[in-house]
C-alpha cells in the first residue's frame, strides 16, 4: 500500500473504528445495530456451549479489558478504546458492556446491517491468518503450464515448469529423502518448503509414493487406473446410495423404468463402480425383459414349429417375425421392432379411415409397391398442411402393424420430430456432411445397419428437397453397395431395390448458397 494511504498510528484508529456500545439516544439505528450484530456472547460461565468456547474459554478472548485510549500491544496488535462508561446491552438475560463489542466501522455498519469485524492491521505481525500453499496434483504428463500468446514454443518447452511440477518434485523429494516420506501430501508444507526457481523441495523440515505406480497401489496391489486405487482406498463413494435408489424405486416402478435410470445413471457417470451396481441390482433391472422376449418370440409359434404346425395355419392369428430370433441382438432391429402391434392396427384404421382421395390413392401406390418388394422410388410434393405427414404416419402404422420395418427420416431434426420414430437422414445412414460428387454413407455390409436395411420394407425421407442432391446419391450409392451383396442385379435398381419416397414442398425452400445464381441451384435438385 503507497505510505499516503497507511494509518501509520493509533491517533487514526477512534475515528475510523468503535468498540463501544452508541448512546441509544444520540444514534439509536446505530444501537439497535451493534446490539444486533456486534456483540460477542454470552459466553463464558453464563454459555458454557456457545460456539467460541474451547477449554472452558472463550477462543477470542472475550470479555476484553476496560481501557480508556486506543494503543497497540508488544505483538502489534491493536487495543481499542473499550470505556467503562455504562453503557450496556442484554443478551439471553445476561448484561454484556463494551468489553463485549466486536470492533466494527460505523458507516459500513450503516450501510450494510451485517457483522462486519473491521480491525486496524498497520503491520504483517497483525495478520492473524497462516499462509495457505495451494498443492497441485495431477495425471502422468498432464501438469498444468503457464506461457504468454506470443511465447515462442522453443522457449515454452525449455521452460521448468514443462518438466517438473511440485506434485512430481514431491515424488522425488521422497525418493531420495527418508523424512519426506513420513508426510503425506497435504503435510508436506509444514516440514519443506517449495523452492520456485529451482523447482524443488527443501526441508523445513516427512511419508509419501516415490512414483506413479506406487500411488496406484494400495495395501500390496497396484490398481490399474487412480480410480480404482481411490476405490481402494475408501476415498470414493461406495455407491451403495445408488443400488439402495435402485431397490427402492423397484416397489413402484417398473424394469423397464429401472433401465432406464440405470442407463441415466450411467450417462451421468454417477457411479464409482458401475459394475458393482449392476452385480447388486441386475435381477431388479432385468424385471419384465423375459416378458418382452416370449412377447418377442411369440412363443405359441415355438411350440408349433416344434409340432410341424404355424399360426399361419390358424386364420387371424397374427403370424410372428420368424427372424427375429436370429436379429434379437441386433439392437438396431430390435428398436424398430419395438412398437404395440395393437396400437398400431388401431391407429392405422382411425388414419386409413380419414385419408382424403388423393392421399388414399398415393397410399395405394406405395403399399402396392412395398409388398411387391422390387424396389421403387417416389416423390410426394404437396403444399404446407396438406397432409403429407399425416401420409407418412398412416404408411408407417400400416407396415408396422404387420410387425414390417419403415424407416423415417427428414433432412432436418426438427421435421424428424414429427415422424414417428424419425430421425435425420445424416444420422439414420450416416452421410457425410462434406459431400462431394463421389461421397458413400459408412455403411460396412456385415454390420448392424446393413442388417436393418436389409429387413426394411421402407424408407420415408421427408423434407427431402432441403439437402443437396450428393446426399441421395451417397445414399443410392451405398444401398446398392450394401445390397449387390444378396443380388448382383441390385446394383442396377435404384437404392439397390428399395422401396424409398421421398416428400416435401419445393415452394418451402429458400435458397441456400449466398449469391448463386438460379442455374447453379437448378443443378443441385
Ligand atoms: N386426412 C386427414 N384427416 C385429418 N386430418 C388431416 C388429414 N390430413 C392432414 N390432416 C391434418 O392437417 C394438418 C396438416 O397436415 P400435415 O402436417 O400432415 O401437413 P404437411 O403437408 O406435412 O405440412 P408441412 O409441409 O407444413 O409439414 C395436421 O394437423 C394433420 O393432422
Amino acid at each position: 500500500m503507497h505510505s499516503d494511504y497507511k494509518l501509520p498510528t493509533v491517533e487514526f484508529i477512534d475515528p475510523i473504528i468503535y468498540a463501544e456500545i452508541p448512546n441509544i439516544h444520540e444514534d439509536p439505528e446505530l444501537y439497535s445495530l451493534v446490539n444486533e450484530f456486534m456483540i460477542h456472547g454470552p459466553c463464558g460461565a453464563e454459555n458454557i456451549n456457545c460456539p467460541c468456547m474451547v477449554d472452558k474459554k472463550c477462543s477470542k478472548n472475550f470479555p476484553k479489558q476496560f481501557c480508556n485510549h486506543s494503543s497497540v500491544d508488544q505483538n502489534g496488535f491493536p487495543l481499542y478504546r473499550r470505556r467503562n462508561d455504562g453503557h450496556f446491552v442484554e443478551k439471553s438475560g445476561v448484561k454484556l458492556d463494551n468489553r463485549n463489542v466486536v470492533p466494527y466501522n460505523k458507516y459500513l455498519l450503516k450501510r450494510y446491517q451485517s457483522h462486519i469485524n473491521v480491525e486496524w492491521c498497520n503491520q504483517g505481525s497483525s495478520i492473524k491468518y497462516p499462509s495457505v500453499v495451494r498443492l497441485p496434483f495431477h495425471l502422468p504428463g498432464q501438469q498444468q503450464i503457464i506461457y504468454g500468446e506470443d511465447d515462442d514454443i522453443d522457449d515454452v518447452l525449455d521452460k521448468h515448469s514443462v518438466a517438473s511440477s511440485m506434485f512430481t518434485a514431491w515424488m522425488e523429494c521422497n525418493a531420495v529423502n527418508a523424512d519426506a516420506r513420513k508426510l503425506t501430501y497435504v503435510e508436506f508444507p509444514t516440514k519443506f518448503v517449495w523452492h520456485r526457481g529451482d523447482r524443488i523441495w527443501k526441508p523445513r523440515k516427512v511419508k509419501g509414493p516415490k512414483s506413479f505406480e506406487e500411488i496406484r497401489t494400495v495395501n500390496g496391489e497396484e490398481y490399474s487406473s487412480f480410480r480404482d486405487a481411490c476405490y481402494a482406498l475408501g476415498l470414493l463413494d461406495d455407491d451403495k446410495e445408488y443400488i439402495d435408489a435402485i431397490k427402492e424405486a423397484s416397489h413402484s416402478g417398473s424394469g423397464s423404468y429401472l433401465q432406464f435410470l440405470f442407463a441415466t445413471l450411467l450417462m451421468c457417470n454417477s457411479m464409482s463402480k458401475p459394475e458393482v451396481v449392476w452385480k447388486n441390482t441386475w435381477e431388479y433391472l432385468a424385471d419384465g425383459i423375459l416378458y418382452h422376449q416370449r412377447q418377442r418370440f411369440k412363443s405359441p409359434e415355438q411350440v408349433l414349429l416344434r409340432n410341424n404346425l404355424s399360426l399361419k395355419n390358424f386364420k387371424n392369428m397374427p403370424i410372428p417375425d420368424v427372424d427375429y430370433v436370429s436379429s434379437s441382438n441386433n439392437r438396431l432391429i430390435t428398436e424398430e421392432l419395438n412398437y404395440d402391434i395393437t396400437n398400431m392396427k388401431n391407429k392405422f384404421d382411425r388414419m386409413f379411415l380419414a385419408l382424403t382421395n388423393e392421399q388414399r390413392h398415393i397410399f395405394e401406390d406405395i403399399m402396392t409397391v412395398v409388398k411387391q418388394n422390387k424396389g421403387g422410388v417416389f416423390f410426394v410434393c404437396g403444399y404446407g398442411g396438406t397432409g403429407k405427414t399425416f401420409l407418412w404416419k398412416t404408411v408407417s402404422a400400416a407396415i408396422r402393424k404387420d410387425g414390417h420395418i419403415v424407416l423415417n427420416v427428414a433432412s432436418s431434426e426438427i421435421a424428424s420430430l414429427l415422424l414417428p420414430g424419425g430421425r435425420t437422414a445424416h444420422s439414420r445412414f450416416i452421410i457425410p456432411f462434406e459431400l462431394t460428387e463421389d461421397s458413400i454413407c459408412k455403411i460396412n455390409r456385415s454390420s448392424d445397419l446393413a442388417s436393418l436395411l436389409r429387413k426394411t420394407s421402407l424408407i420415408i425421407w421427408d423434407e427431402a428437397p432441403m439437402v443437396h442432391k450428393h446426399a441421395f446419391e451417397a445414399l443410392d450409392r451405398s444401398l446398392k453397395d450394401v445390397f449387390l451383396f444378396e443380388n448382383s442385379t441390385n446394383s442396377d435398381i435404384p437404392f439397390g431395390g428399395k422401396v424409398i419416397v421421398f416428400g416435401g414442398d419445393f415452394r418451402q425452400i429458400l435458397l441456400v448458397i449466398p449469391g448463386e445464381v438460379d442455374k447453379t441451384l437448378l443443378m443441385l435438385l
